[in-house]
């Protein structure tokens, strides 16, 4: 398209706006508060500019149009489509957008990259984000996903210094791989994550090519009450594809956006991206008896022990008309459950729980699920009232205090019949899984993209580091460990 317009959809945004408006304008101008605005005052020079309405409005708006960006998760795209459940799961759960075959359910979904900010390239190698929020007629369901099948941490202590040691160094305001190949190294739990952290699986293809692991096992339960202990898995249906570390490179010069702009010109285009929902499912029997916590976030629950269950898929069919409203704003939280879905005994969930609720309360406010993006589906009613926009109509004249004698909201009958289990957790490693059962299932590509990607990334990283990653691999893989040595002394 160099001698002529575009073919792609994200070139086409604006000329399609302005096709669509036939009468040639959507309408007069107007001040915020309603005014029509006059010519002369679109035009500054020589003008009283204090007096100048339209200036004030829009110079003023200006400077309060950036919010706090995810702290963590910073770039991101979404998109909007539905779920439909494919084979009956109501033998282990009763959460009410499982009830029948067929069902849909419309779902948000958003994909991201971990440590960078909002305008990182799409390319740069990352762990990748995945969340979901189901819009079902009992409240929103959100699962929060990686791409990793595994977390880095399983005590949620060190999550603010995980964070830390993957975004930029306080002194040089640079990432700095001495900080995070320092961190991994100390914490024995996360050799799973580093394998998908340094193979060309933290440069997806595309989001559309994508794993997405919810990682926590969650405990449901059936309308009788019975518990099962799952793990949500989405695998997405074009398989999964990366691209190599120096397409990723010459990407991230040439179109920082590429992932972006793939997920929406696909979408654009009709080409729906669509995600097979599978479900690994344990009897309080096999959380017993699986030799392993099933609860560790740093382990896998290997697919030989326990085989993936499919119960549905989601499919991408709609794009954001505006980003801003529709995905910056998107709030997911691992707390948001509905019935039969009693979320993961584990500490890490805990932690999210209030960690998501809290970051949300800091970016958009305490009035967050009044959003419309992140407002559910069926009618609330709550005893929440006041506070920063948007509040819509505050819960009109309903009593605001619980409890009443005046006909307000009341809690139902409880529903849940099991209690979530406790667990004590310990502090482990997981070399043997990365060895034993996840390296197994990279491809060969994946595999020898390994060492290639850590002797890159090593370059910079001080000698006592590099040797505690040598060592690693020597158990994990002597291949791969040798592969690294090799590598970086061609360097
Ligand atoms: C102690 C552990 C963790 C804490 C405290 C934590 C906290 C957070 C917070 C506060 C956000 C930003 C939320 C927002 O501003 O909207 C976030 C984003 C995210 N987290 Fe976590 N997280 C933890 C572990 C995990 C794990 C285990 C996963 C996946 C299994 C995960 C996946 C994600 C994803 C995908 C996002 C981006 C969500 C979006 O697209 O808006 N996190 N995390």
């Amino acid at each position: 398209y160099e001698y002529g317009p575009s073919p792609r959809p994200s070139d086409q945004q604006l000329t399609v706006f302005a096709d669509s408006t036939p009468n040639g304008t959507i309408g007069l101008l107007t001040l915020s508060s309603g005014k029509p605005v006059e010519v002369h005052e679109t035009v500054g020079l020589n003008d009283n500019l204090i007096r100048n309405l339209y200036f004030l409005d829009s110079l003023t708006h200006l400077a309060r149009e950036r919010i706090p960006e995810r702290f963590v998760h910073g770039k991101g795209s979404g998109a909007f489509g539905y779920f439909e459940v494919t084979h009956d799961v109501t033998g282990v759960c009763k959460a009410k957008f499982l009830s029948e075959i067929g069902k849909t359910t419309p779902v948000a979904v958003r994909f991201s990259s971990t440590g960078g900010e909002r305008g990182t390239p799409d390319t740069t190698p990352d762990i990748r984000g995945l969340a979901i929020k189901f819009y079902t007629e009992e409240g929103n369901f959100d699962i929060v996903a990686l791409n990793t099948p595994a977390f880095v941490i399983k005590d949620p202590v060190l999550f603010p210094s995980f964070v830390h040691a993957i975004k930029r160094n306080p002194t040089s305001n640079i990432r700095d791989e001495n900080s995070r190949l320092d961190f991994l190294t100390l914490r024995p739990e996360d050799r799973n994550f580093m394998l998908t952290l340094y193979s060309d699986r933290a440069t997806p293809a595309s989001f559309r090519e994508m794993f997405a692991f919810a990682i926590h096992t969650y405990q449901v339960e059936n309308e009788d009450g019975v518990p099962s202990f799952v793990r949500f898995t989405f695998l997405p249906d074009l398989g999964n594809r990366n691209m190599n570390a120096s397409e990723a490179a010459r990407l991230a010069g040439e179109d920082p956006d590429y992932l972006t702009r793939d997920l929406f010109d696909n979408i654009a285009n009709g080409n729906y991206p669509s995600w097979t929902a599978y479900l690994q499912i344990l009897s309080l029997e096999d959380v017993k008896n699986a030799g392993f916590d099933v609860f560790d976030v740093t382990k896998i629950l290997p697919e030989h022990q326990f085989p993936l269950h499919p119960y549905g898929r989601f499919v991408l069919n709609q794009n954001p008309i505006n980003f801003f409203a529709e995905v910056e704003q998107l709030a997911f939280s691992p707390g948001n459950l509905v019935p039969g879905i009693l979320g993961a005994p584990d500490d890490m969930f805990a932690a999210r729980i209030f960690s998501y609720r809290d970051a949300h309360n800091y970016r958009l406010g305490p009035n967050v699920n009044k959003i419309a993006v992140n407002s559910p589906m069926n009618e609330v009613h709550t005893y929440l009232r006041d506070g920063r926009s948007p509040v819509n109509d505050n819960e009109d004249n309903a009593p605001n205090y619980f409890p009443n004698s005046f006909h307000g909201a009341l809690p139902r009958v409880d529903d849940q019949k099991s209690k979530l289990i406790v667990v004590l957790q310990n502090d482990d490693g997981s070399i043997e899984q990365a060895r034993d059962y996840l390296l197994p299932t990279f491809t060969p590509e994946e595999q020898e993209s390994i060492p290639r990607n850590l002797a890159r990334f090593m370059r910079p990283v001080v000698d006592f580091i590099r040797k505690r990653v040598i060592e690693i691999f020597e158990v994990i893989d002597p291949y791969i460990a040798q592969k690294i040595v090799e590598q970086l002394q061609e360097q």
